[in-house]
This record gives structure tokens, C-alpha cells and sequence, in this order.
């Protein structure tokens, strides 16, 4: 069963996190990501943070599903020509208040602007769930706040009843604020029997200060927090789970809005997001090895057509060799080749294409070898013959079927090992 499983599930990369432990780094993805990548039918293939891995991503191939989740904040070089509108003294104030993002992990920013991009332009399916949802937007030329509350807030003229707690240090894990969500996306979908009537809105939780300023072109917001901030988004265009498409950003975390005591969703449609991504990472899967193995067959048959022009030209040349005596042998030698190899591989022939390779000379080379097989085959057989011929009825018929059983059994060993051989070459 194991290694069956190990050949047919698809594969989602992830990237890790640093963080410090016993005084030492340690990477880490959270657990929650991980069980519902496997409860819905996909391999977590952890890529590690650490120096170098952004030049080695071919090694992780092949890619079916990247999901990328939580991190520090990423570079405002990447997505803000102008840097800082910050005064010394905000930016002070940022890095104490969030001090666990603010410091930037080149690294990781390169190793998933690298995977994004990867997923962009051969479409693979990409979820990306808070920092993984504002790398795909900076991926695609959107840009970013660094700072919400300092950005946002100056910007909201409306004043304080339309502004959203992002981050609540006191109540981390079971802060909420409302977001409202857009009809007609896939959120919708997956949350509409929970929307409170008329208002269309659900309470998420809130781990970020950066956020989406501008959203990149490809993309439909799916949700706005009161302030304005873009919560959720996809491309209309590269949605469709079951054809293997879905590129999308949720700036909250589904996968984490759970009851502190029972670890219970708070809504049905929490893992709605991930079932879709995996459904789409399977299918993805799917049509890749069908192209794949399209590909391997013609590659083979086009090998296999090569191989036959040579062995036919090697009877020819053969053939002509005969008819005309021996003499210009050396001069064809290396036409032979084929031909030769091709009669010491296939000793059980055909009387047919015996007298038809006997008839264009290829016994030339390799005759005798040729020969003594079929005799030697031949006496097996009388020998065989003049054993049984002594057997009884019963004998016989045990026999029988204890070859028949060993038949059935070894092409059922065989279809399998072939099996495992073609999925080999299909994933070289
Ligand atoms: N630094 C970015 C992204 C923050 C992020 O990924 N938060 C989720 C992690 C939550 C946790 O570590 O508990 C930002 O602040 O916008």
C-alpha cells in the first residue's frame, strides 16, 4: 500500500520558518497547514529556509501545489520604489510593537517570490494564506502597506468606527473582526449558509500588519475588511479546481479559526479553501502525467521506429552482402550491428521470419550462435515430449494447471513492476 500511495499523491510545497530554539535556528511549518494537506489527499514537501535553496528549487520538482503561509514581513524594496514615508520615530515604533515580524528574512522573501512566480507563469495551483497572500500580490506588481495601522488609519477619513484591530497581542488567538464578503467568488461559496442575513459579513481572525495596497490586475478582491483592506482574492481567470486551476490569497487564517476548547472550526466552510486547493493540486497532477505520458509514448514510438529502420537496413545491407559473395563486409560492418544484436536478443522466431532472415543474409554474422539456440530449443522440446508422453492423465492436468496459475501469476507481478517503472520514468 505504502509505496503505491508514495507514487500517486501529488505534492505541495511549503515553505519553513525560522525561528530560535535551545540556542539554536530550527525551521517550522504550522501543524494546522500541514493535516489538511494530507486529510485531502496531497504530500507536504517542506523546503527549508536556509541559504542557497532559492537556487536549488528544480531539485523539489516536480511541483504540484505550493502553499505558502506565514512569515516575517517581506522586503518593502520588493514592492515599494519609494521606501520609507516613515519618520525615524514610526519606524521605532513599528519594529517594537511588532518585533517578531519586522525583522526581514531574505531568504524566505526569495525562495517564495521564486515559487510564486513558478505557479504564475506554468500555472500551478497556489494558495497563499496571510504573508503567502501578499507575496502572490507582490509577485504579480501589486504593492503593499508596511504598516496598516500607521497607512490605513491616516488614510480613513471616516474616522475610528471603520477601524480594524489587526493585531491583538492580548487576545491572539481568539481576536476577531468582521470582513465583507464579495458575491459571486468562491468565498462566497464556501460561506454563504453562514453570512448573517443582509450583511453578508464573518468574523476572522487577524495576524498581519503589512496588507494589500494595491491590488495586482489579475486579481477579484473576495472580501474587504471595514477599513478598506483588501481580505481575500483569486484570478477569475485561473479558478477552476477541478480542471487543476486556483490561484488564490486569503490575508486571514481559515485553517486557524478554531474554538480554543473543542479545536472546532468556527464555520463549515474553515477547510473549504484547502479541500479546493488540493482538488485543484490533484487535478493538476493528473493532467501533467497524462502530457507527460503522451510525451514518454511518442518519445518511445519514435525510438522504436529508429530502431526498425535500422535493423532493416542492417538485413539489406546483409541481404546485398550474400548475393554479392563476402568481400565488402568490413566496409558495412558497423550496418550489421543492428541487425546482429537484434537476432542474438529474439531467439524465439517465427519459422515464418526465420526463412525471411535466413532469405536477406543475416546470417552473415552470428550464424552458429543463432543456430545451436534453435537446435538446443528444439531438444528441450523432444525431450519435454518423450517426459510427458510418460505422464498420466492426472499428471498431466496438474501440471497444467499449476502453469497456468504461475502464468496468471507473473503477469500480474510483471504488470506491476511495469507499473512502477513507468511512473519512474514519468517522474524523472
Ligand atoms: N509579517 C507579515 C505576515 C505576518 C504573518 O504571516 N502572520 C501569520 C503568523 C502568525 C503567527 O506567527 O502566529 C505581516 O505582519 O503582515
Amino acid at each position: 500500500m505504502a509505496p503505491d500511495l508514495a507514487v500517486i499523491l501529488p505534492r505541495v510545497l511549503i515553505v519553513s520558518r525560522r525561528t530560535v530554539r535551545k540556542n539554536k535556528f530550527v525551521d517550522f511549518v504550522g501543524e494546522y497547514h500541514l493535516d489538511l494537506i494530507v486529510g485531502y489527499g496531497a504530500a507536504p514537501v517542506i523546503v527549508p529556509r536556509v541559504s542557497g535553496v532559492h537556487m536549488l528549487l528544480d531539485s523539489f520538482e516536480p511541483i504540484h501545489g505550493v502553499l505558502l503561509c506565514e512569515g516575517e514581513d517581506i522586503d518593502p524594496s520588493l514592492y515599494d520604489a519609494e521606501l520609507s514615508h516613515f519618520s525615524q520615530q514610526e519606524l521605532d515604533e513599528i519594529r517594537k510593537l511588532h518585533a517578531g515580524d519586522t525583522a526581514i528574512d531574505r531568504e524566505k522573501d526569495s525562495i517564495e517570490l521564486r515559487l510564486a512566480k513558478l505557479c504564475l507563469e506554468r500555472n500551478i495551483p497556489y494558495l497563499g494564506i496571510c504573508r503567502g497572500s501578499q507575496v502572490l500580490n507582490v509577485a504579480c506588481g501589486g504593492t503593499l502597506y508596511q504598516d496598516i495601522e500607521k497607512e490605513l488609519s491616516k488614510q480613513t477619513d471616516s474616522g475610528r468606527e471603520n477601524r480594524v484591530v489587526q493585531m491583538n497581542y492580548e487576545n491572539y488567538d481568539g481576536h476577531r473582526h468582521v470582513v465583507r464578503v464579495v458575491e459571486n467568488t468562491p468565498l462566497y461559496e464556501w460561506f454563504k449558509e453562514s453570512l448573517d442575513s443582509g450583511k453578508m459579513e464573518i468574523s476572522v481572525n487577524s495576524y498581519h500588519h503589512q496588507g494589500v495596497k494595491r491590488l495586482a490586475q489579475r486579481f477579484v478582491p473576495m472580501a474587504f475588511a471595514p477599513d478598506g483592506l483588501v481580505e481575500g482574492f483569486y484570478d477569475r481567470d485561473a479558478y477552476n479546481p477541478e480542471e487543476g486551476k486556483f490561484i488564490m490569497g486569503l490575508q486571514f487564517h481559515p485553517e486557524r479559526m478554531r474554538s480554543e476548547e473543542s479545536d472546532g472550526f468556527d464555520y463549515p466552510g474553515c477547510a473549504a479553501a484547502y479541500k479546493e486547493f488540493v482538488k485543484a493540486v490533484r487535478a493538476y497532477e493528473k493532467k501533467l502525467n497524462g502530457s507527460r505520458n503522451v510525451a514518454m509514448a511518442l518519445k518511445f514510438d519514435r525510438e522504436a521506429e529508429k530502431r526498425r529502420r535500422s535493423i532493416l537496413r542492417s538485413f539489406s545491407v546483409a541481404k546485398n552482402i550474400y548475393t554479392a559473395g563476402s568481400d565488402t563486409i568490413s566496409a558495412q560492418e558497423s550496418e550489421l550491428e543492428a541487425g546482429a544484436e537484434f537476432l542474438e536478443a529474439n531467439t524465439a522466431l517465427s519459422v515464418q521470419q526465420e526463412n525471411r532472415l535466413k532469405q536477406v543474409g543475416a546470417t552473415v554474422r552470428n550464424a552458429s550462435a543463432y543456430i545451436n539456440r534453435l537446435k538446443m530449443n528444439e531438444e528441450r522440446q523432444k525431450a519435454a515430449r518423450a517426459v510427458m508422453g510418460k505422464m498420466s492423465i492426472k499428471q498431466l492436468s496438474d501440471l497444467v494447471s499449476f502453469y497456468h496459475e504461475m502464468g496468471q501469476l507473473s503477469s500480474q507481478v510483471l504488470e506491476m513492476k511495469l507499473k512502477v517503472l513507468m511512473n519512474e520514468v514519468v517522474h524523472v
